[in-house]
């Protein structure tokens, strides 16, 4: 089939890959002419594993373009996959999307055969039917379709996440839930080549197809974004009740992942939820009940929740070495999370800048991130080559982002390195041997974890 994917983002990208895995004829289309200049010279705009490989296995499928109507004039079905980040107030910004609407219309409008518009933007309710008055509004409803395919991929792993999904979810007719069908068959047969297959999860059992009306599948989207953040602000809250009572919430929450009725995932105690979704789509939806007419208070309070955990470790540091002052804080990890270099929304920000704001001296380091944060942070931050350099004579060293080089640390080295060898974890990253001889405190785990383990070697 030809396939256009309008927006070379995680999502964009990682659509086009997969489809042109798929053997399917993509074109991809931004309106960022450098990005589109970089990724035909095989250039990636960020940091995600795989996907380079993957883009240049796929190369005589894929084709890099800036918004024309040879672009999609061809095409069977047009992935939307533009931005939609928050207003000031939390609505999603829907001026991408609409703007991408209205000059894709204006490109197809004589064209005679059928198109399925399919939007894989996070977008509020009623989205794709605004979009189809618009069509309407060009009179090209006999040929023209729209659909809602949200999209649930995690960065750092969006191609496993895109080839082997939970559920494909199409909210649409059933003209256009049958060509998506046919598009995504690849994904639901299964039949992958390595070194796709390797990726395949343990125990994966293939995606289940759903169809839904519009709203639905829409609404399903921030749905499952605000439960996941829920499960994360319940468990941080889990483990502030576990500092002040002296359990342990690693423990606690093995106890009751172990539950099938709760499940495991997602209960990974720290310093809270950031990236480009969870914030901006918890907030999007309380927008969205709010303007409909419901106080959606459980949201809010996960939205709460999240923004004073980011700065519990600022508590923990400040408790063990009183003003901060002219001390020395090593900060490893800049990106939301490990294996991406977004940075949209990061802990780390808001942790440097208070630290900066207290008087101290910040080292960041960062595997990947490093050069996109160079320009969004104040210049007396200290950006160090490697983790043994932001380590060097610190007073304290704070564990932002779980990278595997910091979790694997050798803690000789941290103690000969480190003027003071306390480490504080904010994703209760660290193992026994990885924290032995170390003044060490997480989150929900106190400086239990250390005198156990102390007692134990
Ligand atoms: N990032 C994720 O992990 C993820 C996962 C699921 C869903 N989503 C949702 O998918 C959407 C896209 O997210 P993203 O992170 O991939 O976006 P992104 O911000 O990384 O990229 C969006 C791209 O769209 C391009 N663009 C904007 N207007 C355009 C236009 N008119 N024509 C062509 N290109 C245009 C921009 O130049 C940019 O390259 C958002 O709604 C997001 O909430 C994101
Ligand atoms: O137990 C956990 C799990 C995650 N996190 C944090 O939660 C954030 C989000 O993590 P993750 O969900 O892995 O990353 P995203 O790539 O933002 O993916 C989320 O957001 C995407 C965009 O909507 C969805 O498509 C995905 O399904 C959804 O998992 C990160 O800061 C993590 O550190 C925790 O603190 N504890």
């Amino acid at each position: 089939m030809k396939v256009t994917v309008i927006g070379t983002g995680y999502v964009g990208l990682t659509t086009a890959v997969s489809m042109a895995y798929l053997e399917h004829d993509v074109t991809c289309v931004d309106v960022d002419e450098t990005k589109i200049k970089q990724l035909d010279l095989g250039n990636m705009p960020f940091y995600e594993p795989g996907l380079k490989e993957l883009i240049q296995l796929r190369q005589d499928y894929l084709r890099f373009v800036t918004p024309s109507r040879e672009a999609v004039e061809h095409a069977d079905v047009i992935f939307f996959a533009v931005g939609t980040p928050a207003n000031s107030d939390g609505s999603p910004n829907l001026t991408y999307l609409f703007s991408a609407v209205a000059e894709t219309l204006d490109f197809i409008r004589t064209k005679n055969s059928p198109t399925v518009l399919v939007n894989k933007s996070t977008v509020p309710v009623g989205t794709a039917d605004q979009i189809d008055r618009k069509i309407k509004e060009v009179g090209l409803e006999d040929r023209v379709k729209v659909t809602s395919n949200p999209e649930f991929l995690r960065q750092g792993r969006a191609i496993q996440d895109t080839l082997y999904p939970d559920r494909i979810v199409v909210g649409g007719d059933e003209y256009s839930s049958k060509l998506l069908y046919e598009l995504y068959a690849g994904i639901a047969e299964q039949s992958f080549q390595p070194p796709m297959q390797a990726l395949r999860p343990v125990g994966y059992r293939g995606p289940e197809y759903i169809v839904v009306d519009r709203r639905s599948a829409e609404l399903a989207k921030y749905a499952a974004n605000a439960y996941l953040a829920m499960k994360i602000s319940f468990i941080n809250e889990i483990a502030n009740v576990c500092d002040r009572v002296g359990a342990d919430v690693t423990h606690v929450a093995s106890i009751i992942g172990k539950d099938s009725r709760i499940g495991s995932s997602f209960l990974q105690a720290g310093i809270g939820y950031g990236g480009s979704c969870f914030p901006k789509d918890t907030r999007a939806l309380r927008f969205i009940a709010d303007t409909n007419g419901y106080d959606f208070k459980l949201l809010s309070a996960v939205i709460e929740v999240n923004q004073s955990q980011k700065l519990i470790m600022l508590e923990k540091l400040q408790d063990r070495l009183g003003e901060l002052s002219g001390k020395q804080i090593s900060v490893l990890g800049l990106s939301f999370k490990p294996g991406t270099d977004d940075l949209r929304e990061a802990p780390s920000f808001p942790i440097i800048h208070a630290l900066l704001s207290q008087g101290a001296k910040v080292r960041v380091h960062d595997p990947v991130a490093m050069d996109k944060a160079m320009s969004l942070l104040p210049e007396s931050v200290h950006f160090a080559v490697s983790a043994t350099e932001a380590l060097f004579n610190a007073d304290a060293a704070l564990i932002v982002t779980e990278w595997p080089e910091y979790t694997s640390l050798d803690p000789k080295d941290v103690v000969s390195l480190m003027r003071r060898p306390l480490i504080i974890d904010g994703r209760n990253a660290l193992q026994a041997a990885n924290i032995h001889g170390l003044e060490y405190e997480g989150i929900g785990i106190g400086s239990k974890r250390n005198c156990e383990y102390a007692n134990m070697h």
